[in-house]
């Protein structure tokens, strides 16, 4: 490579279209004559978009370059008539450090958004095992488990730890090599190497991270070439002892369509679940976003919102922000009448679709029993326990009354369902697989 313009304006060639290209690169101006590059714009918008979108690519590619710090520096101009002194300072300043066999941009994949991070996490049961290995992993990255694969359903927090890792890395290492990327864009890099011929490029740029953090693995199912691709690159990166995080929707060995080499190295290191959060860290969860929003949400309106919206954090935090857009909207305090208000639709939704009769079938579905067996009177531990369990769901889930309840489960007594409750709860504390069925069961019930 002839300058190291040249190498910029290849790699951006190889990762915009046309289009971008010649809106954005073709009108900058590269200017190194003084021993510090200075990249001049046409004018503030390009200036600006460039900073925004591409610096940290460019300050990568600059550390592979050249093998001393360097300065770039943003600026209008031209570089025939721009003295040295550039009309515009542009605020970006970097200097870092040039390791030797650098060969890879700081950043590739999307930006790690700061706002995700361990402080704002809420940490309950359904995700204390996830959240104390990523915090781990962040703080001896490469060294602990490798990888750390987090699987769990939509919405429940993967990425919010992904990030967290990220960032408590960086803030530890600034220069730290590290990529966010979802799964979706890791294709379609694969993509542009193989039309672009640039497969070496491609394994370098990744080869060369301390840190990878890819989302949503699942999106690599039945993309034979990107698997074999990110195979190499797994283990070049395990080999060196540079940490790999994965999040999926499921575990290692239920992804369909990923070849079985990549699954079981998906399990070498550690395999955590984030599960559905319980009530009362889904209040938790509303009150400290409420918080971190100086917004005043009482514990009881709290709750009244975590039991409208059980299937996720995501759904949780769209009914939150509902609640405080109408309620600043019309310029009254949150209480429980304007948060019924608020969520009608919610609301009317929820109780329309969890029917006792619903409970009865989709836990007789999960379990392999017939639904009569919700009614029967046999107690067989194989069909009582369920039965339990759909009791518990349809006290949780629905606004009938325990005798109510009772009657719908073949006449049973009020105190029978007190008591299915109880054995539920304890049993939910004790026994880990009851208390996933019973996360699971209320997640697809509600979700
Ligand atoms: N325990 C938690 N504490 C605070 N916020 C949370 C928690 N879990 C999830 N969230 C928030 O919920 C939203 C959705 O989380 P996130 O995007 O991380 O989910 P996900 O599991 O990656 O979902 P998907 O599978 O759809 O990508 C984010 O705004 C995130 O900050």
């Amino acid at each position: 490579m002839d300058s190291f313009w040249d190498l910029c304006q290849e790699r951006f060639r190889a990762n915009l279209t046309q289009q971008q290209f010649s809106t954005w690169i073709k009108p900058l101006v590269f200017d190194d004559a003084g021993g510090d590059v200075r990249i001049l714009a046409p004018n503030h918008f390009v200036m600006d978009w460039v900073r925004e979108k591409f610096a940290e690519h460019i300050e990568g590619w600059a550390q592979e370059f050249y093998a001393h710090p360097v300065a770039i520096t943003y600026a209008l101009g031209k570089k025939s008539s721009t003295p040295r002194a550039p009309t515009a300072p542009a605020s970006v300043q970097y200097a870092a450090p040039a390791p030797a066999a650098a060969m890879a941009p700081a950043q590739i994949g999307l930006r790690i958004n700061p706002g995700f991070n361990f402080d704002n996490f809420v940490s309950g049961r359904a995700n204390q095992l996830a959240r104390a290995a990523a915090l781990q992993i962040a703080n001896n990255p490469g060294v602990a488990y490798n990888p750390l694969f987090v699987y769990g359903g939509v919405g429940l927090g993967k990425t919010h730890l992904l990030q967290a890792i990220g960032n408590t890395v960086r803030q530890a290492n600034p220069n730290a090599r590290i990529s966010y990327i979802h799964a979706n864009d890791y294709v379609d890099d694969v993509v542009k190497a193989y039309l672009n011929k640039q497969f070496d490029d491609l394994k370098r740029r990744y080869m060369s991270l301390d840190l990878l953090l890819i989302d949503d693995i699942q999106f690599l199912a039945k993309k034979d070439r990107t698997q074999e691709e990110f195979f190499y690159v797994f283990n070049s990166l395990i080999e060196n002892k540079k940490q790999i995080v994965i999040t999926c929707d499921t575990f290692p060995k239920e992804i369909s369509g990923l070849d079985d080499r990549l699954k079981s190295r998906f399990a070498w290191g550690l395999t955590v679940a984030v599960e559905p959060p319980e009530l009362e860290m889904r209040v938790a969860i509303l009150l400290a976003k409420a918080q971190a929003e100086n917004v005043k949400l009482d514990e009881n309106v709290a709750f009244f919102i975590a039991k409208q919206v059980r299937s996720n954090v995501r759904e949780l935090e769209g009914a939150l922000k509902r609640v405080i857009a109408f309620s600043r909207f019309h310029e009254k305090p949150i209480t429980l009448e304007l948060v019924k208000e608020a969520l009608r639709d919610l609301i009317a939704s929820t109780s329309r679709i969890v029917s006792i009769e619903n409970i009865q079938k989709t836990v007789a579905d999960f379990y392999k029993i017939k639904v009569a067996d919700m009614f029967s009177k046999k107690r067989t531990r194989n069909l009582a326990r369920p039965r339990q369990i759909a009791m518990a769901l349809a006290k949780e889930l629905t606004n009938q009354s325990l005798p109510e309840i009772g009657e719908s489960f073949g006449g049973r007594d009020h105190t029978t369902v007190i008591h299915a409750c109880r054995k539920v709860a304890e049993l939910r504390e004790t026994q880990a697989d009851i208390g996933r069925d019973y996360l699971v069961l209320l997640q697809s019930l509600t979700g």
